[in-house]
C-alpha cells in the first residue's frame, strides 16, 4: 500500500493506525497533486517500492467554502487544480507508467473521489465545476483505458477530520446538515471505504464508467416532501480507530444539553 499527502506526520499517523490492525507493506509518499513534476516522480518511487499498481484511489481533495462572486481566479483555479487536475495528473501517470504495459494481465482499476455537487454546490461552487469535471474525466478514461476499471465515488456529508477544517460559520451549518439528509445521519468514512474496497474488488470486475453515490439520499430531497421521518438507519461504523470529528462532538453535547433542560 503506498500512502499519498502533502504533509508526512499524517502519513505516519495512518500508517502506524493500519500496522496495529494488519500486517501490510505501506510507503510513504509527500506530494501535491498539483505539481505535475513531483506526481511523476512519486508515481516512479512508488513503482520502485512495490512493482506495481493495480488500484488506484485518488482521494486527496478539498476547497474553501465560498459565494461564487467571491472567488478570485486565483482561488478558482487552485480548488480546480486540487480537485480535477491533480487527480487527472495522478491517474494519467499510473496509467502512463504502469497500467498500460499490464492491459489484460489482471484487474486494475482507478476509483476517483467526487462529492454531492448534483444540481450545483451552493458555497463552493469552484469545487462543484471541478468535480463535475473529474465525473467526466471518468467516463472517458473508462473507455480509453480499458480494461482499467476506471469508476467515480461521490460522498454526501460525511463526518470526517476535514469537517474540522472549516471556519466558524461553516461550522454551524455542517452541526444542521443531518436534517436536510433523507436517512437522517451523516455518513462515516468507513461507508466510504465500503464502497471503495468493492471496487477494488473482483466483485466489481465489471463495473467501470459508473459512479456510485454515498450520501444518504440527499440529493433526492425535494420541496414538496418532507426529508425523512425524524429516524436514522444504524451506520456501518467499522473503523475502530475512526474518530468523531470535533464539530460533531460540539453538536451532540448541545442537543444533549437541550434535552437536559
Ligand atoms: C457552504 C456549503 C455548506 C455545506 C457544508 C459541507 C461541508 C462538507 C462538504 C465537503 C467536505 C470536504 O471536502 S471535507 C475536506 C476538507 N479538506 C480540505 O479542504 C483540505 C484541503 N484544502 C486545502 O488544501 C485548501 O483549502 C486549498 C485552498 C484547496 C488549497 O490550499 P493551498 O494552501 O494550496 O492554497 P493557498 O495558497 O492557501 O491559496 C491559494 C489561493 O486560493 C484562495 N484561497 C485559499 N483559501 C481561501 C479562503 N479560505 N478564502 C478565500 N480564498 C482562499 C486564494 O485566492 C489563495 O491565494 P492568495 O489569496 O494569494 O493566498
Ligand atoms: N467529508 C465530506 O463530507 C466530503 C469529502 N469529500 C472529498 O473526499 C475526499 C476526502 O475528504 P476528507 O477525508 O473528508 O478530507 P480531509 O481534509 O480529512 O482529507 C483530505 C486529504 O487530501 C489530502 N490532500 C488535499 N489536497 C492535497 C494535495 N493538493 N496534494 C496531496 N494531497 C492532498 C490531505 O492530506 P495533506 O493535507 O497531508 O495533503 C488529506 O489527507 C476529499 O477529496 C474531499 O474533498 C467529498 C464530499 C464530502
Amino acid at each position: 500500500m503506498a500512502l499519498v499527502g502533502r504533509k508526512m506526520e499524517k502519513l505516519e499517523t495512518v500508517k502506524a493506525e493500519i500496522e496495529s490492525t494488519c500486517s501490510v507493506k505501506i510507503s510513504l509518499h509527500s506530494c501535491d497533486i498539483r505539481e505535475e513534476d513531483r506526481v511523476k516522480e512519486t508515481i516512479a518511487d512508488i513503482l520502485v517500492a512495490h512493482g506495481k499498481i493495480d488500484h488506484l484511489i485518488n482521494n486527496a481533495g478539498g476547497q474553501f467554502p465560498s459565494p461564487l462572486n467571491m472567488i478570485s481566479g486565483k482561488g478558482f483555479e487552485t480548488v480546480v487544480r486540487n480537485n480535477l487536475t491533480g487527480g487527472f495528473l495522478v491517474a494519467r501517470e499510473v496509467f502512463n507508467q504502469h497500467m498500460m504495459l499490464q492491459l489484460g494481465k489482471k484487474d486494475m482499476s482507478i476509483t476517483n473521489i467526487i462529492a454531492d455537487m448534483w444540481n450545483g454546490m451552493p458555497g463552493m461552487g469552484h469545487s462543484g465545476a471541478a468535480r463535475a469535471g473529474m465525473l467526466n474525466f471518468s467516463e472517458t478514461a473508462a473507455n480509453e483505458w480499458a480494461p482499467v476499471r476506471v469508476n467515480a465515488v461521490a460522498p454526501g456529508f460525511i463526518a470526517s477530520s476535514g469537517m474540522d477544517t472549516y471556519p466558524e460559520p461553516m461550522k454551524q451549518t455542517i452541526m444542521q446538515l443531518d436534517k436536510t439528509i433523507p436517512l437522517q445521519r451523516l455518513g462515516l468514512e468507513a461507508e466510504v471505504s465500503g464502497a471503495l474496497v468493492f471496487l477494488c474488488s473482483p466483485a466489481a470486475s465489471f463495473i467501470s464508467g459508473s459512479c456510485i453515490r454515498i450520501d444518504g439520499a440527499a440529493p433526492n430531497a425535494r420541496r414538496i416532501w418532507p426529508v425523512g421521518t425524524g429516524k436514522a438507519n444504524p451506520a456501518f461504523n467499522s473503523f475502530h480507530l475512526g474518530g468523531v470529528p470535533e464539530v460533531i462532538q460540539r453538536r451532540d453535547a448541545e442537543r444533549a444539553s437541550k434535552k437536559g433542560n
